[in-house]
């Protein structure tokens, strides 16, 4: 038998466990295989992008460059065409007049102070410095400068000297020669020098972003070199003085320009540093732009970047899980409490019924030896609501009437493996008060599975409904007797009589045996209630029954008021002699009473006739004159009974008679019916 508690274990969970965590894994390898392929492109899109941003930095750079170089030559054009200037040169060279060269001068301080050229000077066409804004001049152009004073006289435009250090300047220096002209003839040339630190390299410091790394670079084919034009953000070379080999295999981005790359490219700068460059020329120059940025500094913020919105949307994909999670948790939780609550309302409902019902449930546990109750269960028994008791303790309070038969029917239940069903009662410990209780349980043990013995039920207190079935079975008692006693006399009444003449007929039929009737007449009673009245005639009756009734002893004997004055003994198992013996004695009672009569004209004492049959039944049926059943087959026993009594009363009253065939006579010959069997008897 599967215990109770065993079938309350829940089922193991087996394959939808697996299922579930073979789900929950293909989940995760798709939600990683997602995020890897987002972050690739993600990562695509963000070297484009930085390459992108990379190029539009060099093209913004080349741009200002180039509009740096036109207002250069722009500026040298417009000094070119100035015809007051070349009128006021021409004047002042044929003349010497001072106001002429005061103009040349004022015109050289205004280049210089307002067009922020570091110098400006008034050269011959020989290339000898004449004046500038301070006044006369000495020294002669440089080669460099003088090929391009040669060449801008020649066409009759400015000529430009390409970035290039001199010790008469201390910084790199960019130079132009506008040629001045009187009609045809060559006056001499404006020399502007202009210093790159403060005009030139700035242009190449303007980036979007603050990255540490972000720099760019003029360089010039020069040879078989790069030549580093402007200042390096991480190398302390002067401008103009570094320049790298123009080697086939080199991956300095500054040497691939030279080369001919243009465009986004990765390389290995000066410093041996991965980076990405762009390379683009600058427009009517031998320059070119070289922008680059190491790749860890532009992937680092990118990947930073990526990493951050990556892991922002695993952790909002977290949180969402998270919350989902913490819902259902919480109808969880819900529904727990929800089942919490019912499970104590039933408990208290339970609680409260076994109350009403004065029922209480148990486990008892065999290997502890202890019963587990309910506080209903611990209050029939008068424990403490501790909900435990031990077998001990349970076999001290059953009461010794009942403890040897409640313990074997408990055995049996245990080994037969019954249900059990009983009543008995407690002594309780506390009170010491009895109780009746049911107990209704069942055993359960699974040996088998190594459960230990267990028998689950319920007890009841059922004193209260004890005591109403007492009280009811007195009552019906009561009744039963009441319906069976004459009243005025407190003796058996007819009905009394009849069931147990007939019950003792039947017996005797059954074992062979006899068995004696008596009848008992009062003699002479209407006269007594005549002479002393109805009163004394029902206290007359008491006492007369009172008195036969002492004089019965024998078990089975039974005294009967027969109706009116007239009572009846049956007397079971007598035989004749025993019968007649008792009669006797019954006669001596009644003498002995001296009940007054004077109304009795044989006497002044209460007397009585008293005729008695006794017979064999089985005599009776193999006579076959009777086949009547109950107490009409024993109809012999009272006509005998009769005869006798009628007899007694014609011999003169106050005398016990047998039946004998003189009573048959004796009825005949008074017109009455004899008894249909005419037994005689040896008195
Ligand atoms: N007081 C009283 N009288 C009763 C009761 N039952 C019967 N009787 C009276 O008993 C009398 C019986 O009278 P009878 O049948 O003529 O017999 P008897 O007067 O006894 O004469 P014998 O029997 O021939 O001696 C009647 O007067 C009944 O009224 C009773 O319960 N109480």
């Amino acid at each position: 038998m599967t215990s109770p508690v065993a079938s309350l274990r829940l089922p193991a969970p087996a394959r939808a466990w697996w299922a579930l965590g073979l789900l929950v894994a293909l989940l995760f390898a798709a939600i990683g295989w997602g995020v890897h392929a987002i972050y690739q492109a993600r990562e695509q899109r963000y070297r484009h992008q930085i390459e992108g941003g990379l190029q539009a930095v060099n093209h913004m750079q080349v741009r200002g460059v180039t509009d740096w170089r036109r207002r250069r030559l722009q500026e040298a054009a417009a000094l070119t065409d100035d015809r007051l200037l070349a009128q006021a040169v021409a004047r002042w060279r044929a003349t010497a007049a001072p106001d002429a060269e005061q103009a040349v001068r004022e015109r050289l301080r205004i280049l210089v102070e307002h067009v922020r050229y570091t110098a400006a000077y008034f050269v011959d066409p020989q290339g000898r410095l004449i004046l500038d804004a301070g006044g006369p001049a000495t020294g002669t152009l440089q080669p460099p400068e003088m090929r391009a004073l040669e060449g801008a006289l020649a066409r009759a435009e400015p000529g430009v000297v390409e970035l290039r250090r001199d010790p008469a300047f201390a910084f790199p220096f960019f130079g132009l020669l506008a040629p001045l002209y009187d009609g045809t003839a060559s006056l001499g040339a404006i020399w502007l020098v202009m210093d790159a630190r403060t005009t030139l390299y700035p242009l190449l410091e303007t980036w979007p972003t603050s990255s540490r790394t972000a720099e760019s670079v003029l360089v010039e084919r020069q040879e078989d070199t790069a030549l580093f034009l402007s200042p390096l953000r991480h190398r302390s070379d002067e401008p103009l003085a570094l320049r790298l080999p123009a080697e086939p295999g080199s991956r300095d981005p500054m040497v691939l320009a030279v080369a001919g790359v243009r465009g986004a490219f990765y390389g290995s700068d000066y410093r041996n540093q991965p980076v990405l460059a762009v390379a683009s020329a600058v427009p009517d120059s031998p320059w070119l732009l070289v922008s680059k940025v190491d790749v860890a500094d532009a992937f680092t913020a990118a990947q930073r970047r990526e990493w951050l919105a990556l892991s922002l949307f695993v952790s909002l994909g977290l949180l969402s899980l998270g919350c989902v999670v913490v819902l259902w948790q919480g109808r969880a939780w819900r529904r727990e409490r929800a089942l919490k609550a019912e499970l104590e309302r039933n408990l208290r409902w339970l609680d409260n019924a076994q109350k009403a019902a004065s029922v209480g449930y148990f486990v008892y546990e065999g290997q502890s030896e202890a019963f587990i109750m309910s506080r209903m269960a611990s209050a029939i028994f008068g424990l403490p609501s501790d909900g435990r008791m031990t077998l001990r303790q349970w076999v001290g309070m059953l009461h010794p009437d009942e403890r040897a038969q409640t313990l074997e029917i408990h055995g049996r239940a245990m080994s037969e493996r019954i249900p059990l069903r009983t009543q008995y009662r407690i002594q309780r410990n506390g009170d010491g008060q009895v109780r009746w209780i049911e107990v209704w349980g069942e055993y359960g043990d699974s040996a088998g599975d190594g459960e230990p013995l267990l028998m689950t039920g319920t007890v009841q207190d059922i004193t209260d409904r004890k005591h109403t079935e007492d009280e009811l079975a007195r009552y019906r008692n009561a009744l039963e007797s009441q319906v069976r006693m004459d009243p005025l006399t407190q003796v058996a009444n007819r009905l009394a009589l009849d069931e147990a003449v007939a019950r003792a007929w039947s017996q005797a039929l059954r074992e062979g045996s006899s068995l004696a009737l008596l009848m008992i007449d009062v003699d002479h009673f209407k006269a007594y209630n005549d002479y002393y009245g109805h009163v004394a005639g029902d206290l007359c009756l008491q006492r007369v029954a009172s008195a036969l009734a002492s004089a019965l002893g024998r078990p089975g004997d039974l005294l009967a008021r027969y109706g009116g004055e007239e009572f009846a003994v049956l007397l079971p198992g007598a035989d004749a002699d025993a019968a007649l013996a008792v009669a006797h004695r019954l006669q001596e009672v009644l003498r002995a009473l001296s009940l007054e009569h004077r109304a009795n004209p044989g006497g002044f004492t209460v007397t009585a006739s008293m005729g008695l049959a006794h017979l064999r039944p089985a005599d009776v049926v193999s006579a076959g004159t009777e086949t009547r059943a109950g107490v009409d087959a024993a109809q012999p026993l009272f006509q005998q009974a009769d005869a006798a009594l009628y007899r007694a009363k014609q011999l003169g009253r106050d005398r016990v008679v047998s039946y004998d065939a003189q009573c048959a006579a004796t009825l005949y010959e008074a017109g009455q019916p004899a008894p249909a069997i005419m037994l005689t008897y040896d008195i």
